[in-house]
C-alpha cells in the first residue's frame, strides 16, 4: 500500500546509528549535506525523468540528452553553484553524456599537460562551455597501444602550424566521447613528426567544428560510431568517428608541459618522464574507483531491498514464506558485494589522496612515487571494475525473474557500466602494467633499494632473493599467472586501506563495529574464493581455512539484521536508484504490476500486427482443424 514502508521491520533490526554511516559513507558531513541538498534537486525536478530511456529510439534518446545537459547546464549557472555542487548535479541526472568527457578529460587534460599560457587560454572558455571538448587518443587500430597510434602532427616551420593528418583507415579516431555528434574541439593524440624524424605520441588542441554553424571545419570528417550494447544504456553518449585530412594548427596548439617545439622547429623534451603524456588517464582512472563503489552499491542497495521483500518456500502452518535473504546462498552471493562496495569507497578514497599526493610531488619535480602511483590507479581501475561490473550481474541474478525487468534498474545499470572494464584501458592491459612494476620490484630486491609503500611487504620475500631468479624470465610465457599475482597486489592494497579506515576515529554508535563485520567479510571471502593458492603455498592448513570460513558464515548472520540499513546509508533517492525492485518503501509487487501497464505494448489491447500476421495463423489453424 502507498505510504506504508514494507521495509520497516527490517530497520528496526539495525545495531548502529545509520545517519553516522551515512555521514561515513559521503566522507564527511559536508559531503552528505551537498549529496542530500543536489539529489532532492534533482529528483523534484521533471526534467530529469530517466524512466523512459530504455524504450526511446536513438536519436530521440540523444536529443533528450542533449536538452537535459542543456537544462543542467542552465540550473548550475540559475544556482550559482559550485564546481563541487555542479559534479554532484550531473552524477545524481546519472545519464552519461558529451559533458562527462568535457569536464572529465578535456578540461583535465589541458591542466595537465597545458603551458601556464596555454590554461590562461583555453580554460576560461572551456570552463564557460564556449568550446566543448572530447580526448580523442583511440583510435581504428589502436587503443591499448597508444605507442601504435599512427595519427601525425608534422611541423611545418615555413607556417610555424602542424599539420595533422590520418594517413590509414586505422588511424581513423575511433571511440571518443562527445565526439561523434557534439564537441567543437578535441585533445587529440598524435605522432610528432619534425625534419621526418618521430618524436612519438604528444597531445595538441584540434578544433573541429564551427562555433557558428556547428559544421565540421574544412579537412575534417566526423561522425557517430552507431549503437553501442544495450537500450538507451551508452547510447545518450556520441562516441564518435575522426578523420583529419592535413588540418593545420598553429604550433602553439600543441600541449606543451612535457616537451615543447620552437619556432626554429627544435624538439625540447623538459625533465620529466614521457609518460606525464598519459597523466589525464591517470586521473581518470583514480576517479573511476571512486565511481565503481557508486555503482556497486547502487546495485546492491536493489538486490538487498529486494531480497528482503522476496519470500519463496519455508511457509511452515500456513506462515509466511522464508525471506530469500535468510538463505545462507543468497547471504553468501549478497554480503561479500555489499563489503566489497564499502571497501571500494575507502581504497577510492585513498586512491585519490595517492593522486593528490603525486601531483604536489610533480610540482617539485619529484616523480619518485609516480611509477606506484601508475600501477595502483591502474590495477584498482582493473579490479574495482572487473569486479563491479560482474557484481552488478550477479545482482540481477539475487533478484530472480524480476531482476531482469528494466524496471528493476539493474539490467540498464550493467550496460552503463560494463564498458568500464575496457575504457580508460582494457582491464588485463592494466593488470599487466602491475605485473611488470612488481617484477622491476622484485629484480631491484638485493640491490639495496628497499621496496616502500603499497610493495614494502615485498622486501619480505627473502627467497626470491636467494634463488636470484631470471625475472625477466619469459614475462610473455608466464603472463596469465603474473595478472593474478597482480590481482592478488591490487586485493592486498584494498584490505588494507579498509583495516587502515578502521584505525581511524569513526563516530557513531555500532558504526565502527558493523565496518569490522563487512572488512572481515571482505578478506575471508577473498580468502575463501582463493584459498587453492594458501593451501597450495602452505599459508593456510586445511584447519585453519575452515576456520575461516565458518567465521565468515557466523559474520553473514552479524550483518543480516543490519543489511538494510547498511543500504540504507548510501542515502540514494529512489530517482537516482530508478529501480521498483529497490525502492525505499519495499512496495514492489503493486508498483510492478502498475508499471507493466504502462509499457507502449499495452496500449492497445489487440497488438499491431495481429490482422496481418496472427489471424491469418489461426483462420488457417480453424480451417485445418474443420477438414
Ligand atoms: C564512469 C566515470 C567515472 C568518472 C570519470 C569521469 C571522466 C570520464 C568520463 C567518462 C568515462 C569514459 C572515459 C574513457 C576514456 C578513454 O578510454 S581514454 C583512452 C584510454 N586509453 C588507455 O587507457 C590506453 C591504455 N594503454 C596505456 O596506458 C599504455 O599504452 C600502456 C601503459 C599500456 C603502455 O604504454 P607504453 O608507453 O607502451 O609504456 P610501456 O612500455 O608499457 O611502459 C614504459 C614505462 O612507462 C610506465 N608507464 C606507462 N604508463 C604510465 C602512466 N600512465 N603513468 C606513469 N608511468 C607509466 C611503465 O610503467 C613503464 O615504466 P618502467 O619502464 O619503469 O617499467
Ligand atoms: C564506452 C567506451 C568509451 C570510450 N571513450 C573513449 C574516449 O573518450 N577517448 C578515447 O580515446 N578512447 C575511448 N575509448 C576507447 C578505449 O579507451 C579503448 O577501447 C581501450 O583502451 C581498449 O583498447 P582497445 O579497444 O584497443 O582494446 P585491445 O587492446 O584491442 O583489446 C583486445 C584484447 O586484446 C588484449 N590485449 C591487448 N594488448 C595485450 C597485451 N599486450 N597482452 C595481452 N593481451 C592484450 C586485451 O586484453 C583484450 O582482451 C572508449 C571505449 C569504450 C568502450
Amino acid at each position: 500500500m502507498e505510504g506504508v514502508d514494507h521495509l520497516a521491520d527490517e530497520r528496526k533490526k539495525a545495531e548502529f546509528n545509520v545517519e553516522a554511516m551515512k555521514i561515513v559513507w559521503a566522507g564527511s558531513q559536508h559531503n552528505l549535506e551537498v549529496s542530500n541538498r543536489i539529489s532532492k534537486l534533482v529528483a523534484d525536478d521533471p526534467a530529469f525523468r530517466k524512466d523512459d530511456r530504455t524504450m526511446l529510439p536513438r536519436k530521440e534518446l540523444f536529443k533528450n540528452t542533449l536538452r537535459k545537459a542543456a537544462y543542467a547546464w542552465k540550473r548550475i549557472n540559475e544556482l550559482r553553484l559550485s564546481e563541487e555542487e555542479a559534479s554532484k548535479l550531473r552524477f545524481y541526472v546519472d545519464e552519461t553524456a558529451y559533458t562527462d568527457l568535457h569536464w572529465g578529460m578535456f578540461i583535465p587534460a589541458i591542466k595537465g599537460q597545458g603551458t601556464d599560457e596555454q590554461q590562461r587560454k583555453w580554460l576560461p572558455l572551456a570552463y564557460k562551455m564556449q568550446i566543448i571538448g572530447c580526448y580523442a587518443q583511440t583510435e581504428l587500430g589502436h587503443g591499448s597501444n597508444v605507442q601504435g597510434l599512427e595519427t601525425t602532427a608534422t611541423f611545418d616551420p615555413h607556417t610555424d602550424e602542424f599539420v595533422i593528418h590520418s594517413p590509414t583507415l586505422t588511424s581513423s579516431k575511433w571511440w571518443p566521447g562527445g565526439l561523434g555528434k557534439v564537441s567543437t574541439h578535441a585533445v587529440t593524440y598524435a605522432r610528432l613528426i619534425i625534419d621526418g624524424k618521430d618524436h612519438g605520441v604528444h597531445g595538441f588542441i584540434v578544433q573541429l567544428r564551427s562555433l557558428e554553424d556547428h559544421r565540421p571545419l574544412p579537412g575534417i570528417t566526423v561522425g557517430d560510431i552507431g549503437m553501442k550494447f544495450g537500450n538507451g544504456a551508452y547510447n545518450t553518449m556520441d562516441n564518435g568517428v575522426l578523420r583529419f585530412d592535413h588540418v593545420r594548427i598553429p604550433r602553439n596548439q600543441m600541449l606543451m608541459k612535457v616537451s615543447q617545439v620552437t619556432r626554429e622547429g627544435k624538439y625540447k623534451q623538459s625533465d620529466v618522464p614521457r609518460q606525464l603524456v598519459y597523466g589525464t588517464m591517470v586521473y581518470v582512472r583514480q576517479r573511476i574507483v571512486a565511481d565503481a563503489s557508486c555503482y556497486l552499491s547502487r546495485a546492491v542497495c536493489i538486490a538487498t531491498r529486494y531480497s528482503a521483500v522476496r519470500r519463496q518456500f519455508g511457509s511452515q502452518n500456513g506462515g509466511p514464506e522464508t525471506q530469500v535473504i535468510d538463505y545462507k546462498t543468497q547471504q553468501s552471493r549478497l554480503f561479500p558485494l555489499l563489503a566489497s562496495a564499502y571497501a571500494f569507497r575507502f581504497v577510492g578514497e585513498w586512491l585519490e589522496w595517492l593522486y593528490t599526493d603525486v601531483m604536489q610531488r610533480l610540482q617539485a619535480n619529484d616523480f619518485s612515487t609516480l611509477p606506484e602511483a601508475h600501477a595502483c590507479t591502474a590495477g584498482l581501475k582493473s579490479l574495482t571494475t572487473s569486479v563491479t561490473a560482474d557484481g552488478i550481474e550477479e545482482c540481477r541474478k539475487l533478484c530472480g525473474g524480476h531482476g531482469y525487468l528494466c524496471t528493476s534498474g539493474l539490467p540498464e545499470l550493467f550496460a552503463v557500466y560494463v564498458p568500464a572494464c575496457t575504457y580508460e584501458g582494457d582491464n588485463i592491459v592494466l593488470l599487466l602494467q602491475v605485473a611488470r612494476f612488481l617484477m622491476k620490484t622484485v629484480s631491484q630486491i638485493g640491490t639495496g633499494k628497499q621496496p616502500v609503500g603499497t610493495i614494502a611487504y615485498m622486501g619480505r620475500i627473502e627467497h626470491l632473493m636467494q634463488c636470484r631468479c631470471n625475472v625477466q624470465r619469459g614475462f610473455a610465457e608466464l603472463s596469465a599467472d603474473l595478472v593474478e599475482a597482480a590481482v592478488a597486489h591490487c586485493q592486498l592494497i584494498v584490505v588494507s586501506k579498509f583495516i587502515e579506515k578502521l584505525q581511524q576515529d569513526i563516530p557513531g554508535e555500532g558504526v565502527k563495529q558493523q565496518l569490522e563485520a563487512l572488512c572481515g567479510i571482505y578478506y575471508l571471502s577473498l580468502l575463501h574464493k582463493h584459498q587453492g593458492d594458501f593451501l597450495a603455498t602452505s599459508y593456510l592448513t586445511p584447519k585453519q581455512s575452515a576456520l575461516a570460513n565458518d567465521q565468515l558464515r557466523a559474520l553473514y548472520s552479524k550483518v543480516r539484521p543490519n543489511a538494510i540499513a547498511l543500504v540504507d546509508a548510501f542515502n540514494y533517492s529512489d530517482h537516482f536508484l530508478s529501480s521498483i525492485l529497490g525502492r525505499y518503501d519495499g512496495n514492489v509487487y503493486p508498483k510492478l504490476y502498475e508499471a507493466a501497464w504502462k509499457d507502449p505494448l499495452n496500449e492497445s489491447v489487440v497488438p499491431d500486427g495481429y490482422h496481418e500476421y496472427v489471424r491469418p495463423l489461426l483462420k488457417q489453424q480453424l480451417h485445418t482443424a474443420r477438414l
